[in-house]
Parts: structure tokens; C-alpha cells; sequence
């Protein structure tokens, strides 16, 4: 028998950094966010061969596509008789700062731990998560929840409000890595108040989890990136209550009361060469 299991999109509602380690990578704390836009993976069983298709929106199909090195990753604890046909339909925006690619290798795991009988707990898959890159962890379970370490220590919140998401997605991709890098750590301007946004989203208070969007990243790729500014200005202007990039960017999100608000923002806004997109926090 089959499987079918969708991989969400996440959005970062706050992201600081706290320090660069010796390997290069950042320890950061940040508040990560489930949303309603999500890709596809169907799995079914097949002896030794792992199998992916792909779908949608234009993503390798080759050996470095994540799903496949998630695949083969679990396979070294199935062993070689275990293989799979998966195939991957792609609606998250490729290299856009909302973990695509992190949701799909989650996905896989996750999948292929139940298609191949595997019974590994949450704590084992999360470690196999954290080989395959920084988002992956949280992508696992979803929904809300403070990430610190490089992204892959999590405690979970409460589920949130279900506030929609309008999200654009500029025509170019940036590197996450490029991104960090850009970093000057002894000036990174205004700084995310953890607390004060979880309280925020306890309370369900657009305007004040509006008032506490923060990105230490942000600064970067608008650099890089100068058009950003005027999405940000656009997306405001249309009526959304609190604007941010998500994690290295380049997409832009917007949020509203509700999903019905964050369509018609979305059908209305006219930003030629960008993909914008409705959702709502999940
Ligand atoms: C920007 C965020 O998406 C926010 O959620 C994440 O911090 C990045 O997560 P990710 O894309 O899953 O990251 P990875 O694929 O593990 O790393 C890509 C590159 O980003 C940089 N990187 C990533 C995470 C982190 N905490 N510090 C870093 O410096 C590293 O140079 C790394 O080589
Ligand atoms: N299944 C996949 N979906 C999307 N991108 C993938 C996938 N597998 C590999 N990649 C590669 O990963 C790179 C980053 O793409 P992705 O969409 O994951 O970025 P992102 O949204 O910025 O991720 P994050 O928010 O975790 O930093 C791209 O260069 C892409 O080719």
C-alpha cells in the first residue's frame, strides 16, 4: 500500500543570531511557523531501488535532490532489500527562504520510517534530520516552535492563530550561505524579542506579533536585494499588518487576519515577475 504525506512550508516570524561557530555555521534562536502551502510525496514500496519523479514547480530530480539523500540515508538502517517510487509534487517556491527543500527530506523520512516498518521515535529521526540540513528538524513535526542550536534544538508553542500569509517570491533564489556570510555580527540593528512574540501569539494579537516581526537576515539581502524593499512597501500599502523576509529570503511575507483577507491581497497586488501566493498559518 501507498503513502501520501504533504510537506509544509515555513515561514520565520522572528530570526537572531547569536554567534558564529568554528565550522561556520551560526547558533541561532528563532520562531519558525508551519504555513498552509505545501508540496506533495507519494511512496509506495519497491525491492533495492530508490525511484524519484518530480512535478510542478522545476526542482532537480538527480541525486542531490533532498528527498533522495533523506531516502538514502534511512536505507543505510533498512538495509539494501528496502526501496522506494517516490514521487514529488512541487508547489513551494525552490531556494525562497521557506525550507523547501527541508520539508520534502522530512517528509521522506518520515514517510519511508512507516513504508519500510522502521519504528524509529521522534529523537532518532531528528538526529538523522540534522545531517541533512538546519531546517530539517523542525519540519518534522511543524507547526510553531522556538529553534535555537543551528536551528535543529526545538521547543515547541502552542499551535497559533490561523493569520494569513501572503508570500512573494521574487523571480531570482538567494544562497543561504552567501547570506550568513554577509553577516556583520557586532552590527545587526534591531534585534527579535523571543518572548515578547511568544506572548504575542498566545495572546492571538495580530498588531502586536505584527509589531515584533524581526529578521536579523533581513538586512542582508536587501542589500543584496534592494527591490525588496519596495515588496515590503507594496505588501503593506495592500493592507497586510506586520511585513518580513523569511529566513535568508528572498521571499517577502505579509500577514492578515485571516486566509480570505491574505486571497484577495494576493489577487489584488500587482508585483509583474514575482509568484505571490495565498496561505494561513497551520
Ligand atoms: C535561514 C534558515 O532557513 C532559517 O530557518 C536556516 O537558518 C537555514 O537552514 P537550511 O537552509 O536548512 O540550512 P543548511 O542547508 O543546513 O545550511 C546552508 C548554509 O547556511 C549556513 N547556515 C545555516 C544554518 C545556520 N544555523 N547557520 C549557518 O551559517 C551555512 O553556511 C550552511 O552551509
Ligand atoms: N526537494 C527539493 N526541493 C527544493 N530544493 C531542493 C530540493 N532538493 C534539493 N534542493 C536544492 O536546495 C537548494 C535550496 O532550495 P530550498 O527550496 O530548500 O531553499 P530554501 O527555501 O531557501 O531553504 P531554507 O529556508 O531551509 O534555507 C536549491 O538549490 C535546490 O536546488
Amino acid at each position: 500500500m501507498g503513502l501520501r504525506l504533504n510537506a509544509h512550508a515555513k515561514i520565520n516570524l522572528t530570526l537572531d543570531v547569536l554567534s558564529r561557530r568554528p565550522d561556520g555555521y551560526h547558533e541561532v534562536e528563532m520562531i519558525m511557523q508551519s504555513i498552509a502551502l505545501h508540496d506533495t510525496l507519494e511512496m509506495e514500496f519497491e525491492p533495492k531501488e530508490i525511484v524519484l519523479t518530480v512535478s510542478g514547480v522545476r526542482v532537480t530530480a538527480g541525486q542531490d535532490n533532498l528527498v533522495l539523500r533523506a531516502a538514502r540515508l534511512l536505507q543505510q538502517q533498512a538495509g539494501p532489500e528496502a526501496g522506494a517510487r517516490i514521487h514529488l509534487h512541487k508547489e513551494i517556491p525552490v531556494a525562497a527562504g521557506l525550507a523547501g527543500g527541508s520539508t520534502d527530506a522530512a517528509a521522506a523520512l518520515r514517510g519511508l520510517n512507516r513504508l519500510w516498518n522502521l519504528g524509529l521515535g521522534n529523537e532518532q529521526l531528528v538526529k538523522l534530520a540534522a545531517q541533512l540540513g538546519a531546517d530539517v528538524s523542525f519540519c518534522l513535526t511543524g507547526g510553531t516552535a522556538v529553534a535555537r542550536g543551528i536551528g535543529e534544538i526545538l521547543t515547541p508553542l502552542p499551535p497559533a492563530p490561523a493569520f494569513g500569509v501572503v508570500l512573494v517570491k521574487p523571480a531570482f533564489g538567494v544562497s543561504t550561505a552567501a547570506v550568513y556570510r554577509g553577516l556583520d555580527l557586532a552590527d545587526l540593528g534591531r534585534r527579535p524579542d523571543t518572548p515578547a512574540m511568544v506572548g504575542a501569539l498566545q495572546k492571538g494579537d495580530l498588531d502586536l506579533v505584527a509589531r515584533n516581526l524581526c529578521n536579523v537576515l533581513e538586512s542582508v539581502t536587501l542589500k543584496l536585494h534592494p527591490e525588496l524593499q519596495t515588496i515590503k512597501e507594496r505588501l503593506q500599502e495592500a493592507g497586510c499588518r506586520g511585513v518580513l523576509m523569511s529566513g535568508s529570503g528572498p521571499t517577502v511575507f505579509g500577514l492578515t487576519a485571516d486566509q480570505k483577507t491574505a486571497g484577495e491581497i494576493a489577487r489584488r497586488i500587482n508585483l509583474p515577475e514575482c509568484r505571490v501566493l495565498a496561505a494561513f498559518m497551520v
